[in-house]
């Protein structure tokens, strides 16, 4: 009696069917009970055999003893009986196509369906099936299951068959608020009871499975509208075939002239790449909009200029993919693209957006220099963050000149008129800039007025030395880092539509997923494109850019990786596993992790070690490499930079120089 617990777990428990057969000598191996002397019981089939695997898990049996089987046939219009310790060929058939059914249904749920309950079969099915069970039993057991040898076969009244399932059912339920009839006729009131048992599990089983329905109908939109978008972020990064717009104006002159914000058509941004790439191919500076009209002076034009692959200042076109050649059927990588690339201006920059590390003396100090030698000696146009903007007004009005935004519309359109940004503090202050851009970034030049400064490269000891770099900057060309960035989008489970979605989020840096103030471990289900990776159990994940690899992943224990190196870190943090490696992925892989309903907590997801946001069991992230990457101006090149950050940021690999003096080396 203990195991009718069994019988109310709604992921164990599918398909109710009542056997018939000798209470004792377990009848087979198949459906033996707990106890076979007890009157009734239910256990599930622990067989290998695959198809009564199949069958097991969507089948408990209720046994019972040969004496009740009058009783039973006189309450048949209840509810159908089988025999299931010997079904028939076609009953496998069907097992195995419902295993099919499963197996698809798993397959998609590592496709990102992942909380999809376990199938689940409606009261309908239910009797449908336990009917056709019937028609199809075989007496005489001629395709025997495993131990059923002994078992009594004996299929009982195609009654079931010509009563409506819906009949059935409602019987089944009906029989539910009646009392046990009376106490002398025992046979009836362990019949009863029995009804009672299979017409609980039957409601419940009707309830899983319209849950089900919904959360995998759910699940199935969400993928479906995460296809599209990625489709048309696809389409949009694809590049127009025909020949750029500068290769068709010829002149510098005349892309400049043309290149206004209200004048540029869309179909001028397509770029052949036989040149290098255009500026107006990755900033995208078609848009128009309120910016334009703006109250505030903004700039309607910025600089146009062209980037090349090469080493240090050869030109290559070839920069958009390894060449790859196939001759006499031998694969020979010809040319790589992750060379130096050189940023060359083809017009002169007039915009410069300043973006400072806030209470800080030290930049409070230069700011004012740097904003009065760009305007006085370079006649170059500054904007500020309005909180600098007026902080600058408040200790001299002579910076009327400097400019600002508005609102967040004015906030959006802002990469289609700065033509340079230039950060003032650490690390964090250029994390800061790349988040004010939700598309296309500007160069970014970072001076070093932090602590770490592992990408800022520029040095401001004293004005000589700012001007100095600022003036070569603006002059150019200069050698740039393309800094990927990843493009986040949570989806809660309680979204309804897209509309309800959040904003996408672009970190320079890394996601990181943690346990936040929850003390238990973190459960995470990790997917990478259509294929699951793994659960992660610990204090969390952290899903890292290259830059970020030198950020929290490396302390997790993730490699550091060289900023132009095409690819995503996948960083667990304090795993309580003892074989749970970091991985590094290639950058075109779509990562979703999952909280699943079985987490004991919450997760935090955080971007860039800001925008704290929950999620609850069934929210998920879903990260893949934004188009839009951090181009930063290098001091010399992106492998010196990188390798001096390491040595003197990180310290890396420091150990004093072993002496040349001592024992002869051993041959
Ligand atoms: N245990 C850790 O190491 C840990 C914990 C939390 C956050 N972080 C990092 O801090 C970053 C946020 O930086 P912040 O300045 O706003 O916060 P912060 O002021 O707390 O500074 C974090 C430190 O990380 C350094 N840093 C940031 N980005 C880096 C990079 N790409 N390479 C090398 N060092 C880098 C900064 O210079 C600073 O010293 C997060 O993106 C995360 O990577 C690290
Ligand atoms: N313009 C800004 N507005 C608001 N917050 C900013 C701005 N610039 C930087 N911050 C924040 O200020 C914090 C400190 O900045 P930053 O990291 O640049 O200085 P630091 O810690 O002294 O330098 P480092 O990162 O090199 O150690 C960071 O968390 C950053 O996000």
């Amino acid at each position: 009696m203990q195991d009718r617990e069994k019988l109310d777990t709604p992921s164990r428990l599918h398909l109710i069917s009542l056997n018939v057969g000798p209470s004792s000598n377990g009848t087979s191996t198949f459906v033996s009970g707990p106890n076979p002397d007890s009157d009734y019981s239910y256990k599930e089939n622990h067989n290998n055999n695959k198809r009564s695997e199949a069958l097991n898990k969507r089948t408990a049996v209720v046994l019972f003893r040969a004496s009740l089987l009058p009783d039973l046939r006189r309450l048949l219009p209840l509810i159908s009986l089988s025999t299931l310790t010997n079904p028939s060929p076609n009953s496998y058939k069907r097992e195995e196509k419902e295993m099919e059914k499963k197996e698809r249904r798993n397959l998609g749920s590592r496709m990102g369906l992942s909380a999809i309950s376990p199938p689940a079969f409606s009261p309908e099915e239910i009797i449908q099936e336990s009917s056709s069970l019937v028609a199809n039993g075989s007496p005489s057991g001629t395709e025997s299951g495993h131990g059923t040898e002994n078992a009594q076969l004996e299929t009982v009244g195609s009654s079931a068959s010509t009563l409506s399932s819906s009949e059935s059912l409602k019987a089944a339920y009906a029989l539910l608020p009646i009392t046990p009839i009376r106490s002398n006729d025992a046979h009836l009131v362990e019949f009863s009871e029995a009804m009672r048992t299979v017409a609980k599990a039957l409601r419940r089983v009707a309830e899983g499975k319209a849950a089900a329905q919904m959360e995998a109908a759910e699940w199935k939109r969400k993928y479906e509208l995460e296809k599209a978008r990625n489709l048309k972020h696809k389409n949009e990064a694809e590049v127009e075939p025909e020949g750029c717009f500068c290769c068709m104006n010829g002149t510098m002159e005349n892309t400049f002239d043309e290149l206004t914000v209200h004048d540029a058509s869309p179909d001028q941004n397509g770029c052949c790449g036989n040149h290098g790439i255009c500026s107006h191919q990755i900033l995208g500076d078609e848009a128009s909009g309120p910016i334009a009209n703006s109250a505030y002076k903004m700039v309607t034009r910025k600089a146009s200029f062209r980037l090349s692959w090469g080493y240090n200042g050869e030109q290559s076109g070839r920069h958009k993919h390894d060449v790859v050649s196939f001759e006499q059927g031998d694969i020979t990588t010809a040319s790589r693209s992750n060379k130096q690339i050189l940023l060359k201006w083809e017009t002169q920059p007039q915009t410069v957006f300043i973006i400072t590390k806030p209470n800080s003396n030290e930049v409070q100090l230069i700011l004012p220099e740097i904003a009065r030698w760009l305007k006085g000696h370079e006649n170059i146009n500054v904007l500020v963050e309005p909180r600098l903007r007026k902080e600058l007004l408040a200790e001299d009005s002579y910076f009327d000149f400097v400019q600002t935004w508005q609102d967040d519309d004015d906030l959006k359109l802002l990469h289609t008129k700065v033509d340079l940004v230039v950060t003032l503090g650490g690390d964090g202050t250029v994390l800061w800039a790349a988040s004010l851009f939700k598309g296309p970034v500007p160069p970014v030049v970072a001076f070093a007025l932090g602590s770490l400064g592992f990408m800022t490269p520029f040095q401001c000891l004293d004005s000589e030395q700012y001007r100095e770099s600022l003036g070569n900057i603006l002059k150019g060309p200069f050698s740039i880092t393309l800094r990927s960035r990843l493009q986040c989008q949570v989806i809660r489970d309680a979204d309804k539509d897209e509309l309800e979605r959040e904003e996408p989020i672009l970190v320079l840096n890394e996601v990181t997923i943690d346990r936040g103030i929850s003390s238990y471990l973190t459960f995470l289900e990790c997917y990478c494109d259509s294929s699951f990776v793994t659960c992660v159990q610990g204090d969390g994940l952290i899903i890292s850019t290259t830059s970020g690899s030198t950020a929290y992943s490396l302390a997790a224990g993730g490699s550091m990786v060289h900023p132009q190196v095409p690819a995503i870190l996948f960083t667990p943090i304090c795993p309580h596993s003892l074989s749970f490696r970091p991985l590094i992925l290639p950058e075109y892989v779509t990562l979703r992790v999952q909280v699943p309903f079985n987490s004991r907590g919450q997760a935090w997801a955080s971007f860039d070690g800001k925008d704290r946001k929950q999620l609850a069991p069934g929210d998920a992230l879903i990260c893949s490499m934004a188009p839009w990457p951090v181009p930063t101006a290098c001091l010399v090149d992106s492998t010196t930079d990188f390798l001096r950050s390491i040595h003197e940021g990180l310290h890396w690999n420091l150990r004093k120089t072993q002496a040349a003096d001592g024992p002869p080396a051993l041959v």
